[in-house]
Formats: C-alpha cells, sequence, structure tokens
C-alpha cells in the first residue's frame, strides 16, 4: 500500500540546536533533494550507497547557499517509512531549518502529519500497531525502567507473543470447523477435552500479560504514593530522604506541612509520583484543618500509602483514625525513630497488618530505607517477576483491548465445560482474535488507526 504524496518535516525539536533534521519520505522524496542538495563531491545523491552520509549545501531556487548540510538517502523499502527517505542534516537555526523545510514543500513534498512516517511505516507493513505505539512510549519514557520496556515493545516481543497466541486460537477454530462439518459423535468427548485445554492455554498467557500491565502502567506513568501520618512522625523527614535533599520544611512543631508538596523521583528504579502531605488529626485551627483535608483527598487517590508512624509512642487516636481510613487501600507501614529507641508499635502492627508490610527506619539516619526500597520493588514487579522476558504492556488501549479478549477467552472455556455446540465457542474464540488483532493493528479500523498517530509529534 504504497502512499501517494512524498511528505516532509522537522524531526527536531523547535528552539536553536547544534544540528537539526527535516525528514522527506515518499516516492518523490529523491528527485525533491536532487533539486536543492548539491553534494561538495558534485556526484548525485544516488550515486552513493544507501544510507551514506553526503557532506554539501542546500540552495534556494536562485542557487544561493541556505546552509552547509549532510544529507543521507536511504533506498525504499530499507528505511524507517519503507518508502524512499531522506535526512538533511542542517544547522540547528531555526532559519537555516525552515528555509530548508519550505524548499522541500516548494519542489513537492507536503506537510507530514503527526506520526505520518511511523503511520506510514506501519501502513507499508515494516512495523505494527503495537511497535508503532511504542515509538511514542520511547520518546515520553520517565525512567531507564520505562525505556526498556518501550524499546522492548519496539523490538517486537510483545507482538511475537501476542502472534503466537493467536496462532493457537486460530488452530482451535481450524479443528471445531473441521469437526463442525464432519461431526464425530464418539470423538466428542475428545474434542471438547482438547479444545478447552487449547482455550485455557491461551488464557493463561493473556492472564500472564495482563498481570504485567499493572508493572507496565506504573513504569511508565509512575507510582502515585502519598505519604500520610498525623503531625510529627516524620513525613517530610521521609520525603526529603526519599528525595535526597531538604525539599520540605522539616520542625519539633506539629503542623509544619500545610499543604501537599508533590515529587516525581526513583525510588529503587521505580518512578514514583510522591505526595508529602498534612498531618491528619483533630484540629481547630482553620487553615490546618484545610491542609487535612488536602491529605484525606490525596489518600483516596492514591494507589499507594506510605503510612508513616512513630515507633517510640504508643499508637493514637490520630493514628488509628488514619488506619481505619486507608482500609481497602495498598498501604506499607513505615515506622519511623527507632534511632531514637526500640519501636513499641511494631509487634502491635504486624499482627493487625502483614507483617511484611511492616517496615521500621530511620528517615534520620536512614537505616531501614533500603528495606522500602526492595518493598516498593516487589509491589510493582512482583517477588518472581523480574526477569529480562517478561513483557509489561504499558499502553492503555491495548491493556483494554487484552482485558476484553481475556473475557471472552474465559466465556469459550466455560462454554467447553458446558459442552455448549461447537459454533458458541467459534464465536468466543474468534471474538478473543479479533480484539488480539486489534492490538497489532491486524483488525483495527481506520479510525483507530487515525486517532493513535494524531496523538504522536510532527516529524514522527
Ligand atoms: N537520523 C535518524 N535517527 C533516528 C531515526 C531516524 O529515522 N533517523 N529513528 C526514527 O525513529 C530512530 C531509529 N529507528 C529506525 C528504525 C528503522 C530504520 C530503518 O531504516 N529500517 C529499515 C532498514 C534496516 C536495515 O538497514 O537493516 C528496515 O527495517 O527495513 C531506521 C531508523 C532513532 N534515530
Ligand atoms: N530522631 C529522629 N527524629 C526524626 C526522625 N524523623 C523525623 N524526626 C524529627 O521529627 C520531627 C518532625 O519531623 P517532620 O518530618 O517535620 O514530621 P511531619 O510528619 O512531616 O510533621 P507535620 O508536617 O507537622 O505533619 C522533626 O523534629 C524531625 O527532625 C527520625 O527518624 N529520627
Ligand atoms: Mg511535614
Amino acid at each position: 500500500m504504497i502512499q501517494e504524496d512524498t511528505i516532509s518535516a522537522v524531526t527536531t525539536a523547535p528552539g536553536n540546536a547544534a544540528i537539526g533534521i527535516v525528514r522527506i519520505s515518499g516516492a518523490d522524496a529523491l528527485q525533491i533533494a536532487d533539486q536543492m542538495f548539491f553534494a561538495a563531491s558534485g556526484k548525485k545523491l544516488e550515486t552513493y550507497p544507501s544510507h551514506t552520509m553526503v557532506y554539501g549545501f542546500v540552495r534556494d531556487r536562485e542557487g544561493r547557499d541556505i546552509d552547509e548540510v549532510l544529507t543521507v538517502y536511504m533506498k525504499a523499502p530499507r528505511s524507517y517509512t519503507a518508502e524512499d527517505v531522506i535526512e538533511i542534516q542542517c544547522h540547528g537555526g531555526m532559519q537555516s531549518i525552515r528555509q530548508i523545510l519550505a524548499l522541500t514543500y516548494y519542489y513537492g513534498a507536503r506537510p507530514a502529519e503527526p506520526g505520518e512516517f511511523t503511520k506510514r511505516a506501519f501502513l507499508n507493513g515494516r512495523i505494527d500497531l503495537v511497535q508503532a505505539e511504542s515509538v511514542m512510549d520511547i520518546i515520553n519514557s520517565k525512567s531507564a525502567a520505562a525505556l526498556k520496556i518501550a524499546v522492548q515493545q519496539q523490538e517486537g516481543f510483545l507482538s511475537k507473543k501476542l502472534k503466537e497466541v493467536r496462532r493457537k486460537l486460530r488452530d482451535v477454530i481450524v479443528h471445531l470447523e473441521a469437526v463442525i462439518d464432519y461431526p464425530e459423535e464418539d470423538i466428542e468427548d475428545v474434542t471438547y477435552y482438547e479444545v478447552k485445554n487449547s482455550i485455557s492455554g491461551a488464557a493463561k498467557e493473556v492472564a500472564v500479560l495482563l498481570e504485567g500491565a499493572h508493572t507496565g502502567k506504573i513504569l511508565k506513568e509512575g507510582l502515585r504514593t502519598a505519604i500520610i501520618g498525623r503531625p510529627n512522625v516524620g513525613k517530610s523527614s521521609l520525603l526529603n530522604t526519599l528525595l535526597k535533599e531538604d525539599r520540605a520544611l522539616v520542625s519539633e512543631y506539629e503542623g509544619t506541612t500545610r499543604d501537599v508538596i508533590e515529587e516525581q523521583l526513583v525510588i529503587g528504579g521505580v518512578p514514583v509520583l510522591l505526595a508529602d502531605t498534612a498531618g491528619i488529626h483533630d484540629t481547630k485551627d482553620f487553615v490546618e484543618k484545610l491542609g487535612v483535608e488536602r491529605s484525606r483527598a490525596f489518600l483516596d487517590k492514591a494507589e499507594l500509602i506510605l503510612v508513616v508512624l512513630d515507633g517510640t509512642q504508643p499508637l493514637t487516636s490520630d493514628d488509628e483514625t488514619i488506619l481505619a481510613a486507608i482500609k481497602g487501600k495498598n498501604a506499607v507501614f513505615v515506622v519511623n525513630k527507632t534511632d531514637l529507641a526500640e519501636s513499641i508499635i511494631t509487634k502491635t502492627l504486624a499482627e493487625r497488618f502483614a507483617p511484611e508490610n511492616v517496615i521500621e527506619i530511620s528517615a534520620k539516619t536512614k537505616e531501614g530505607i533500603d528495606r522500602l526500597e526492595s518493598w516498593l520493588k516487589e509491589y510493582v514487579y512482583g517477588s518472581s517477576r523480574q526477569s529480562d522476558e517478561e513483557i509489561y504492556i504499558q499502553n492503555e488501549r491495548q491493556i483494554n483491548l487484552l482485558r476484553q479478549a481475556a473475557d471472552s477467552l474465559k466465556d469459550a472455556v466455560e462454554a467447553a465445560e458446558n459442552r455448549l455446540p461447537y459454533d458458541c465457542l467459534t464465536i468466543d474464540v474468534d471474538r478473543a482474535l479479533t480484539l488480539m488483532g486489534e492490538i497489532t493493528g491486524e483488525t483495527v479500523r481506520d479510525e483507530i488507526i487515525n486517532e493513535i498517530f494524531a496523538r504522536f509529534c510532527v516529524g514522527k
């Protein structure tokens, strides 16, 4: 499906920079470049091997030099878009880039839409939709771990997995269709048994992918975490210790923190959106009360709560109020100030909650911070799943489709168990196949494709 027109765009960020790149893609790319780029050697671009950098000048319509550049010609189909691609690398000033871009338009290119280069790579079959979406994930990666996942997906790990599962499901359908056409009652038992096993196997692989999605989303977006506790237990001290800087005010007076302080940081490789909040307690002070309301709002919207408690003191009624408020939320109980005295509440907390979720620390001496880091890593990755082969889907669209596919497979397994007619099974399995095909783009509608690429940046 070769696209008709030739497109061009600036692929580098706007603003003054060392180098700027103008990219042209399409059947006319070479002819357009030939009219504006002149190699110092005097030779034409196409006389060089594909992917060679060629030194020369871009000249305007009157033959005046616009800029000294390096140009690369990447011959179809061995290029990013699988079309003829030209990249002109000029000096990174706005004038040079703009004039060169304008010249490409003059000689017949049209402005590329957002994501159109990658869209062409997809439409031309060089990459699938998962790989295309991962391009934006690479650009937007907030942590090394998120980048690693995105690159892994760019390289096709998830696509390969989905392909495998889809092949198995297609085999199931072929099998079912054969027995629908040539029913043999004496092998019915075998058929239901085999088909159920195959579908369950596929469902399990989908379930593993969905488990990884929780990790993937955290690594992509950051784990929304709130530090919650009554006044003076050391919440702000903990924030500062984790940040390794004196970000929040710390004092021996209760109610030091009045407003929520939000910071982004990476803890043990996990990107975290960390909020230090005002101490929650009963107060008459009007402003403090507002702060407490904010703390509660953050408690509600956080995925994870770090409940900070003072290990040198018995649990107070304020502590109890907080412990009640976090019911049903993911929480880790951080017993602080263990440098002062042995904690007198750890045992109680371990009995009331899971002992592995109670961690003794000293925000002051940093003792125990490593345990908090390990806890967090385990929360994000799960205890057994930190291998390099693990696939972590980070993309909301893909996760939604996969969830629906999982539901269909569950229906199919149930249908097999209940020995429903074969074509009921086929319908469920087929639906799962279509949904998974939408993830990779094999069965996706044009509107969805357009929507996806419209979120890209121009030049990508
Ligand atoms: N200058 C430049 N740098 C860049 C890009 C680019 O387009 N231009 N990329 C853009 O995002 C990324 C690299 N991604 C790329 C992916 C595929 C192909 C490509 O030409 N693939 C062909 C040929 C492979 C080969 O020679 O073996 C292919 O897959 O058929 C190029 C870049 C990052 N750096
Ligand atoms: N010895 C010791 N003191 C600590 C530790 N953590 C905090 N503190 C002290 O406890 C007091 C309160 O610390 P903050 O971090 O301001 O407490 P907070 O929970 O943010 O308090 P509010 O903002 O008022 O809710 C300060 O005097 C800190 O120096 C610790 O681990 N050991
Ligand atoms: Mg504070």
